[in-house]
């Protein structure tokens, strides 16, 4: 699967852009603020039909505009796909798939498989513990209708009872039964939701620490452990036990909206006490698991975006990274730099198609491989 081409309309610091990509590699070049993220960020859209950076649409619109248009063209299982999004401001976003209108966004996830390293992916390590699932639980959703399923009717279980236990405080009243019904849903999709995080982190987790030995050259153990009261206690024990702490607090303090993931260096957790390097290397390895188990979920290989990804690693690292993606294990591949030396040197390596775009304040053109 690959996208062929892009149009721009309005979208942030892209006033109008035209561009036809290879079908394997992509190179975004320029200084910083010209746009390559936000060239990124626009095919990062017409995948999972909203921006990696910036949650609310209404600011993706160039300053001063009224709206942004982007289109793209796909190759997708020998069939031509053809993707629109729109939005005009204080409207709702339009998002079509050869011209018909999506009814639901959820719909269109999955479609496109594309995996995205991107500076701010440094959250996920630095970031407090719902960072973690949510990386956990969109990888596990986004191919499994039924643990989303589950997961939304927990959710919503855990509202409810958050709701009653507030009522409780405020009512000065209190009635056990009215607690029971929401106890059992818990009980129930949380342990159907735990299964499911311990299988996938089980499967993730060889093919992660693989990655990390072939970009540090197996200088560095590392780990990833998944934490949840549910190992130690039985969830309906621990819901019970905790009631009365419950009720004083007004929320639901126990349950796999708790859970978190370890990431350790050696013993220690990498948050603390690995070095910027360190952490890149780690999210890079981490993602590109994620790649992996994307493309043998969905069947098809997905896009790979590369934001700025040579920055804080040392030139070994850089060498590693640069001879794994030129492995055509990747299909096509987008990657920004400031640095002409990194992608000259991508470029040598992978035997397949490249094009070089110069990003200049927002214009965006394509380079014959010479120009500097
Ligand atoms: N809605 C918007 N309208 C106009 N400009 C915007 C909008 N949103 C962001 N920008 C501008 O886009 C520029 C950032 O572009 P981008 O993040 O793509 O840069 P970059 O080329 O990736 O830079 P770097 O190398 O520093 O990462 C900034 O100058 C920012 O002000």
């Amino acid at each position: 699967m690959h996208l062929e081409s892009l149009s721009l309309l309005n979208f942030k610091n892209l006033e109008e852009v035209d561009l036809q990509f290879s079908p394997d590699l992509n190179c975004f070049i320029g200084n910083n603020g010209a746009g390559k993220t936000n060239l990124m960020d626009a095919i990062y859209y017409l995948s999972f039909c909203k921006s990696f950076l910036n949650p609310v649409d209404g600011l993706n619109v160039r300053h001063e505009e009224e709206f942004f248009v982007i289109q793209g063209k796909y190759q997708r299982l020998g069939q031509d796909e053809s993707i629109y999004c729109g939005l005009k401001r204080g409207q709702k976003k339009h998002f079509k798939r050869n011209k018909k209108e999506y009814q639901k966004l959820a719909e269109h996830i999955g479609l496109l498989p594309l995996i995205i390293i991107t500076p701010s992916d440094i959250d996920l390590i630095m970031g407090g513990s719902e960072e973690r699932r949510r990386f956990l639980d969109g990888l596990i959703s986004q191919y499994d209708q039924i643990y989303l399923d589950h997961l939304l009717r927990y959710n919503r279980a855990l509202l409810q009872r958050n709701k009653l236990l507030k009522q409780f405080a405020s009512e000065r009243s209190y009635n056990e039964d009215s607690l029971d019904v929401w106890d059992e849903q818990l009980v129930h999709y949380g342990n159907l939701i735990h299964l499911k995080r311990v299988e996938y982190i089980d499967r993730l987790q060889p093919v992660f620490q693989q990655y990390y030995e072939l970009i540090s050259c197996g200088n560095e153990r590392i780990g990833m452990e998944h934490q949840s009261q549910l190992y130690e206690t039985d969830f309906a024990l621990l819901l019970r036990e905790n009631r009365h702490k419950d009720r004083v607090v007004q929320y639901t303090t126990v349950g796999i909206h708790k859970d978190d993931i370890l990431f350790n260096l050696g013993d220690y957790p990498i948050k603390k006490l690995g070095s910027q390097g360190q952490k890149k290397t780690y999210l890079v390895a981490l993602k590109l698991a994620q790649f992996d188990f994307i493309k043998a979920m969905s069947g098809m290989t997905p896009i790979l975006l590369l934001d700025d990804i040579f920055d804080k690693l040392d030139k070994s690292r850089v060498e590693q990274i640069v001879k794994l993606v030129a492995d055509d294990h990747f299909g096509q591949i987008f990657i920004t730099d400031t640095n002409r030396e990194h992608l000259d040197q991508i470029i040598r390596q992978v035997a397949a198609d490249s094009k070089i775009f110069r990003v200049s304040q927002g214009t965006v053109r394509e380079q014959n491989h010479e120009e500097k």
